[in-house]
C-alpha cells in the first residue's frame, strides 16, 4: 500500500477544521482537476429549476473566507456551511425531498465520483469513517455503493444513532458482509491498510471545537494531515 503513487481522501463534509479543509482542497487542486462538485451539481442540483439553488451553485461574490479564496483558483466551486444548510432547507422544504432520498443521492454521488477517478482494481480498500449525523449516513450509503462497484469497503461508525434510517443502512451493509471496524482496530496511519479514506464524520451541523475525544478523529486527522500535501486527493 505504501508503494501507491497516490491516495484519496474523500470528504463528505465542508465543516471540519478549516485549515485541514483548505489543505485537502489545495491538494486536489494541484494533483488533478476536480469535477466532483460539478458532477454533483449537474447530476443532482442542476436539473432543479429553483433560482435559489442555481444561485448557490454559481455565485462567486458572497462566499466567505476559505471558500472564497478557493473559488478563485480555478473552476472548483465550494459552498460555505450556511449555503449548504440553506440548500438543504430548500430541498427539504419547497422542493419536497426527504432525508433518505437526499442521503441516497449524496452517497451515490460520492461513490460514483470515486469510481470515476480511482479504479477498484488499483484502489480497492476503502475506509468510510462515519459520524453520528446525516453526513455519517451519507458515508454509509457511499460504502454500500462502493461495494457494488467492486471495492472492498470497511466502515468505522463509532457513534451510532439509534434511528431507523441509520440502523437500516447498517443492516444493508451487514447483509453484504461489509466489515465494521472499531476505532481500536484501526492503525494509527490509516494509509497502511486503506487506499481510499471517505471522511463522513461531520457536515454542515458541525460547530465549535471538536468535543469528541475519541481516537478516531485524531487518527483520521493525522492521516489526512500527513498525506494530503504529498499525494492525497479530495472529493467534496
Ligand atoms: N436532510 C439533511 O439534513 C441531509 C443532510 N445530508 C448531509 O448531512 C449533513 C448534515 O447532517 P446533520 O445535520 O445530521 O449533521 P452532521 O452530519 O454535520 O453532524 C451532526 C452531529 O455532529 C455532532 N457535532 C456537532 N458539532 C460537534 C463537535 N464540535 N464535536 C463533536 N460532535 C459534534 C452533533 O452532536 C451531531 O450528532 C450535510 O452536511 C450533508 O452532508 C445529506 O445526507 C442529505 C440530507
Amino acid at each position: 500500500m505504501l508503494g501507491k503513487s497516490r491516495r484519496m481522501i474523500c470528504s463528505l463534509l465542508t465543516q471540519t477544521p478549516l485549515h485541514l479543509a483548505y489543505y485537502w482542497s489545495s491538494s486536489i487542486y494541484k494533483t488533478k482537476p476536480s469535477t466532483h462538485l460539478h458532477n454533483f451539481s449537474s447530476g443532482f442540483l442542476g436539473p432543479i429549476s429553483s433560482p435559489a439553488i442555481r444561485a448557490f451553485c454559481s455565485k462567486s461574490g458572497e462566499v466567505g473566507g476559505m471558500a472564497s479564496s478557493l473559488q478563485n483558483q480555478g473552476s472548483i466551486s465550494y459552498l460555505t456551511q450556511r449555503e449548504a444548510a440553506e440548500i438543504d432547507e430548500t430541498l427539504m422544504g419547497p422542493l419536497g425531498f426527504s432525508v433518505d432520498q437526499l442521503m441516497e443521492l449524496a452517497g451515490l454521488s460520492v461513490a460514483t465520483s470515486i469510481a470515476e477517478v480511482y479504479k477498484p482494481s488499483e484502489y480497492n480498500r476503502v475506509l468510510a469513517i462515519c459520524g453520528p449525523g446525516n453526513n455519517g449516513g451519507d458515508g454509509l450509503v457511499a460504502a454500500r455503493h462502493l461495494y457494488h462497484f467492486g471495492y472492498k469497503p470497511f466502515v468505522c461508525y463509532p457513534k451510532r444513532t439509534p434511528k431507523p434510517l441509520y440502523s437500516g443502512l447498517v443492516t444493508q451493509l451487514e447483509s453484504l458482509s461489509v466489515p465494521f471496524l472499531s476505532v481500536d482496530e484501526l492503525p494509527v496511519d490509516l494509509s497502511k491498510d486503506f487506499d481510499i479514506l471517505v471522511d463522513a464524520m461531520f457536515g454542515f451541523s458541525f460547530h465549535g471545537k471538536l468535543l469528541d475525544t475519541h481516537t478516531i478523529f485524531y487518527n483520521s486527522f493525522n492521516f489526512m494531515f500527513m498525506h494530503m500535501r504529498r499525494d492525497a486527493a479530495t472529493i467534496l
